[in-house]
């Protein structure tokens, strides 16, 4: 059997398409790494809250699932849209990796907690609506590009710090820079964050959808992915919206149970809600759309109506 892996060119891309690669390979299944551009990776003079909404690194890679030029296409969770195309559907989620932010810097004594104001670069609403909120002495100036350009408009100087997920920054190798990890309770990361989606089209033969889930996919993740994008798609938010959401996992008495806490901060930092709730694993979807009732009945609605608004 060969398996043609499909990716961004980006190195973190690659990495997960490499991680990916090693699974399967392990078990001497043929592989092919193949490189496709989206839209995401060549516009990079606009921030992606404003190319538009949906599918800006994915959809490229999705006509090519389709066509069967590749099998798989390698996502970070956090990048892949909550509501797919009838035809596709995501096969695995490997074991997810730390789920924090984090604070990048040359000068590693740096901390949001303290008094000092200093300037951090970021394009993502959220991280802007949170540092508005959380740490409004800080200077914010917009960001974009993968990791590697970002850190060199660190090194330019264009800002003092970068803030970004923790698990781009750890397997990227630079976890020196590392000056704070953030709290996720008050700092909260979005939805995916840290972990790998194995996208394919339903039409992918079963011998490798099987294959696929066995070699990769992680029980516990899925678990948690499938609450936190089931509040994503019942918020019709897209991953421009500064919403949050993660779902951690535990064995209680011998079943799996789910902790989640989930929500959406205005623009301008002044409004957060914040809801909080449990649930069996069995019930994962409706944990993450409960918490979207959750939180759209309690302001969430207002906030997203104001963002659609500006
Ligand atoms: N939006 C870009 C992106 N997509 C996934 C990650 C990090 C790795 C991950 O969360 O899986 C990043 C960089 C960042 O936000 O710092």
């Amino acid at each position: 059997m060969k398996i043609k892996i499909g990716t961004r060119g980006s190195k973190l891309a690659l990495w997960q398409a490499y991680y990916v690669e090693e699974k399967l390979k392990a078990q001497n299944i043929d592989t092919e790494i193949i490189i496709i551009e989206t839209k995401g990776d060549k516009i990079l003079d606009r921030a992606l809250s404003k190319i538009g909404s949906k599918g800006v690194f994915t959809e490229e890679l999705e006509d090519q699932l389709r066509s069967g030029e590749i099998d798989i296409a390698v996502h970070s969770a956090k990048d892949l849209q909550s509501e797919l195309a009838d035809d596709l559907e995501i096969v695995a989620f490997t074991e997810r990796e730390k789920i924090a932010d984090v604070l990048v810097s040359f000068n590693t004594k740096l901390s949001l907690e303290t008094d000092e104001p200093f300037v951090v670069g970021t394009s993502s609403t959220r991280r802007v609506a949170m540092l508005r909120h959380y740490f409004p002495h800080i200077k914010i100036v917009d960001m974009r590009g993968n990791l590697q350009t970002r850190l060199r408009k660190l090194e330019d100087g264009q800002c003092d710090a970068l803030l970004l997920a923790y698990a781009g920054v750890h397997r990227m190798g630079y976890h020196d820079l590392i000056a704070q990890e953030l709290s996720s309770t008050k700092f909260a990361p979005p939805v995916g964050q840290g972990c790998v989606a194995i996208e394919a089209a339903k039409n992918l033969s079963e011998e490798k959808r099987i294959a696929i889930r066995q070699l990769i996919n992680d029980e516990v993740t899925e678990k948690c992915l499938i609450a936190e994008r089931a509040y994503l798609r019942k918020l019709q938010g897209g991953c421009s919206i500064p919403s949050f959401g993660w779902c951690i996992a535990e064995e209680k008495e011998g079943s799996l149970s789910l902790n989640m806490t989930a929500g959406i901060i205005s623009l301008d930092g002044q409004t957060i809600v914040r809801k909080h709730s449990s649930a069996s694993a069995k019930n994962a979807q409706l944990l993450g759309e409960t918490l979207a009732q959750e939180v759209l009945e309690n302001g969430g609605a207002a906030i997203l109506a104001e963002i659609k608004n500006a």
